[in-house]
This record gives structure tokens, C-alpha cells and sequence, in this order.
């Protein structure tokens, strides 16, 4: 079956993004493991597949990690399906649905996406955590890391706040935090380092996918977990290795708004082999 595909990045967190509104995708874990893979595949952070919107969302968007798992939450995807949406239907104001709930977004004049992830699930069991506790603290240390916040943007994230993220070594801190028994479906973990009260330089180690370029809602996380611990304000420019995003958490309604850019890298079509061809040994 050929398939139809776009790339698409947003601050170098990158997609391949799939049309399903008028075929079935038929995506199989098989088969998003060899999309995703950079080798054999295209290659993306995250798989992205469209489905028909209904009931005032104008697109449902389906969120797959590389490891074939499902998301929640993928903000810099989110804002890539609202500038592809938006100009197909030729309207600046998009409603995106995901499993998590609708995230109103829109495309602005300076060709930025401003997208509404609603308000954050602050929870130990929203986040969700193994163990009732206060999420501003969990008992997590290792080396330079200890002492992270937890929340959820319709997905799970911890937030450990470095003296310095370049001195923090992202490649085994993350995996091991990653897979931690105190997160029943894994977490995100970010490493944040606060430059000022409305700067922080962020890299985040994705549940699913490893260290990416850029973590939309791991940046929306990292500015509430900032905010709750006083230091930083509730607005801030965050510094990601891919590019950078401005978020606000809202006092009016709690809500937090990410803005930032979204590109498309090229388009294309591809055969999906038969399941059988693609076991990738594990
Ligand atoms: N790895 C994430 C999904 C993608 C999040 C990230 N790419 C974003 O922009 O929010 C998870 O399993 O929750």
C-alpha cells in the first residue's frame, strides 16, 4: 500500500505524519518501529497519524513514539498538524484532538503556532506516580540529578533542575530515570538549568524515542514545575538544542500556552511492507 507522508519538524523535534482522514492506516507496532527508524525507515522522534475530526475538533492526531508506544501529548507535533490543518482548510484558529483532550491552536502572522495544552495534572496519580506523594519533590537521585518535580501535559514528566545541562550526562541519567519504578508508564525526563526568572536552557530525554532536539510538552512541564518550586515566573523563553519556545501558564484559567515555529521538511510516499518483514531484532 503506498502511503502518503510528510515530514515536519518543530524545533528539530521531528515528525513523519501520516494521513488517515480518508484511508485506514492499518499502523501496526511493526510497522511505526520501521517508519520511525532511521536506518531502515524514514526516521522521526515521533510517528504522527491524522484521523477524521468530529464534534468541533477538525483533526484527531495519533501520537507514537519510535518504540512503538502511545502518547498523550506531543507539543511541537501538535503545532506542525495545526499550521498543515489551518492552511488546507484556509482558517488560523484550528481545534486538535488527541487522546488527552482538544488543544485549540493558532497559526500567527509571524508564521509561529500558539497552542493551548489546557491546564497541567499536578496529581501523583495524574501524573501519574506508583506511590501517593508530593509531586514538587520525588526521591529520585543520581550523580548530579536529585530532588526533580513531577506534573502531566497528557503525558509524564519529570523535571530535575542541573546547575548546568551541558555538565549533566543526559545519556545514562535518562534511560535510567526513564524507566523508574516510581512511573508506572515511564516519564520524560527534563533537565532544566534556570538562566533567569524567565529563561531556562532545557534538553529533555523522551519516554520512547531518547534525547531529542526539542520537547514541546516537556517544556510546558518545565515551566509549571519552575513556576511551583519560585523560580521562575509563569512566562518563559525556553532554550531547547533545536530552537526555542515561549511558554505561559495562565493565571485566568490555568492553561499553558506554548508558541513556536513548524516547518515541513518534504513530503513523499511509501510502500509499507507486510509485518512479517519488519521485525526489527530487538
Ligand atoms: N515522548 C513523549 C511524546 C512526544 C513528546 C514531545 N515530542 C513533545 O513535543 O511534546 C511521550 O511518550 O510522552
Amino acid at each position: 500500500m503506498l502511503v502518503p507522508f510528510m515530514k515536519m519538524h518543530g524545533a528539530g523535534n521531528d515528525f513523519v505524519i501520516l494521513d488517515g482522514r480518508t484511508r485506514a492506516l492499518d499502523l501496526t507496532a511493526p510497522r511505526i518501529r520501521h517508519l520511525a527508524d532511521r536506518r531502515l525507515g524514514i526516521g522521526c522522534d515521533q510517528l504522527i497519524s491524522l484521523e477524521p475530526g468530529s464534534r468541533g475538533a477538525d483533526v484527531f492526531m495519533r501520537i507514537h513514539n519510535p518504540d512503538g508506544s502511545e502518547a498523550g501529548a506531543c507539543g511541537n507535533a501538535t503545532r506542525c498538524v495545526a499550521q498543515l490543518v489551518g492552511r488546507e482548510l484556509g482558517r488560523d484558529r484550528i481545534t486538535i484532538r488527541t487522546i488527552s483532550g482538544d488543544l485549540p491552536s493558532v497559526l500567527n502572522a509571524d508564521d509561529s503556532i500558539t497552542v493551548d495544552l489546557g491546564a497541567p495534572r499536578l496529581d501523583w496519580d495524574q501524573v501519574p506516580l506508583g506511590a501517593e506523594m508530593d509531586t514538587l519533590h520525588l526521591p529520585l537521585a543520581e550523580g548530579v540529578a536529585r530532588d526533580p518535580a513531577a506534573c502531566s501535559m497528557g503525558n509524564p514528566h519529570a523535571t530535575f533542575f542541573v546547575d548546568s545541562v551541558a555538565a549533566t550526562p543526559i545519556t545514562s541519567l535518562g534511560p535510567r530515570f526513564e524507566t523508574d519504578a516510581l512511573f508506572p508508564d515511564r516519564a520524560n525526563i527534563g533537565f532544566a538549568e534556570i538562566l533567569s526568572p524567565e529563561r531556562i536552557r532545557l534538553r529533555v530525554w523522551e519516554r520512547g524515542a531518547g534525547l531529542t532536539l526539542a520537547c514541546g510538552s516537556g517544556a510546558c512541564a518545565t515551566l509549571v514545575n519552575a513556576a511551583r518550586r519560585g523560580l521562575t515566573g509563569r512566562r518563559a523563553e525556553m532554550i531547547l538544542d533545536g530552537g526555542k519556545l515561549i511558554i505561559e501558564w495562565r493565571e485566568s484559567n490555568g492553561h499553558v500556552l506554548m508558541t513556536g515555529p513548524a516547518e515541513t521538511s518534504f513530503t513523499g510516499s511509501i510502500t509499507l511492507p507486510p509485518d512479517a518483514a519488519l521485525e526489527i531484532a530487538a
